[in-house]
């Protein structure tokens, strides 16, 4: 079997698609790597006066559809939740770690960067998280660009401190830049970070069956839970909210618990619940604490648009 692989061309979306490639090929199959830009890339306004939902994801999804490219590798945490009706989630293979890094100057760490350092991130959730952490003590700057711009920033010094995925940072072989790692059940990652999606065309049968080979059921089912909270709160990924599912080995094939937080960006409220339930149960448990959180006044927050 040939198939043609569709990645953005950021160095971070490049080396996760050739992961996957990789483990094609170990499986027999053919690949190519076709570079596809998207309007994520082209456009460096925030994401969300861009219209956040699937920016990164549109070019790929169309080519895929036009028949340019017979595979897409996106980040999951970039990918809408709404299903595309021509095309399918084939993998979700293991997970890197999902958690929230912050990359400061001379070690620093959350708690330890001083009265009004700048700290420097555009994601909605990020923000309201820093602040429900730090108040008003921190001077958040909003960026964007490729992980190299943001770090750089910090080494530059004109930033303090910038907060990113972890695992952006550990494919790019920067985990060494990490000041400090977030405990995932206080500073809530994004739903799916970490994780990658390998999109087909569903009328493609067998590409369907080869790809399912990749996929991880235990990430699958903490990703279907976090993402669901996400659909049920007819969030976005830019809305201020996180979800994070750890799994454990337990009886009847292991144990799913799912924590969220809904916040308000300006971090003056949030609400935070978790649950607990067996994998197979995730996109009910997923639906079920959204509810939750909706009941607690979730979606309140999430309307609130201050930055
Ligand atoms: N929204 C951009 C984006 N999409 C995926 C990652 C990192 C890798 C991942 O979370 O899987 C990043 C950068 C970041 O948040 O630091």
């Amino acid at each position: 079997m040939k198939l043609r692989i569709g990645t953005r061309a950021s160095a971070l979306a490049v080396t996760q698609t050739r992961t996957v490639a990789t483990v094609l090929e170990r499986l027999g199959i053919d690949v190519t790597l076709v570079e596809i830009t998207t309007q994520g890339d082209r456009d460096r306004s925030p994401l969300r006066r861009i219209g956040g939902q699937g920016v990164f994801v549109a070019a790929l999804r169309d080519a895929l559809v036009n028949g340019e490219i017979d595979v897409a590798v996106h980040s999951l945490k970039d990918l809408p939740t709404q299903p595309h009706e021509a095309l399918v989630l084939a993998a979700v293979p293991p997970r890197e770690d999902p958690r929230d890094a912050v990359v400061a100057r001379d070690g620093l760490n959350l708690q330890t960067l001083p009265r009004g350092a700048r700290v420097g991130t555009g994601a909605p959730r990020r923000l309201a998280q820093l602040r429900l952490a730090r108040g008003d003590d921190l001077t958040l700057v909003e960026i964007r660009g490729n992980v190299d711009t943001r770090l750089g920033k910090v080494h530059r010094g004109e930033l303090d401190a910038v907060v990113l995925a972890r695992a952006g940072l550990a494919r790019l072989g920067r985990e060494a830049e990490i000041t400090h790692t977030l405990d995932p059940t206080e500073f809530v990652p994004a739903p799916g970070q970490g994780a990658l999606a390998v999109e087909c065309r569903r009328a493609d049968e067998s590409v369907v069956r080869a790809l399912a080979q990749l996929d991880d059921p235990r990430t699958r089912a903490a990703v279907t839970a976090e993402r669901a909270v996400l659909a049920e709160l007819q969030a976005g990924c830019s809305a201020p909210m996180g979800a994070f599912a750890e799994t454990t080995d337990g009886e009847e094939g292991g144990q799913l618990t799912l924590h969220a937080v809904v916040a308000a960006v300006d971090g003056s409220a949030s609400v935070r619940l978790s649950t607990s339930g067996s994998l197979g149960e995730a996109e009910r448990l997923g639906r079920e604490l959204a509810s939750a959180l909706l009941a607690e006044g979730a979606s309140r927050l999430i309307e609130e648009r201050v930055t």
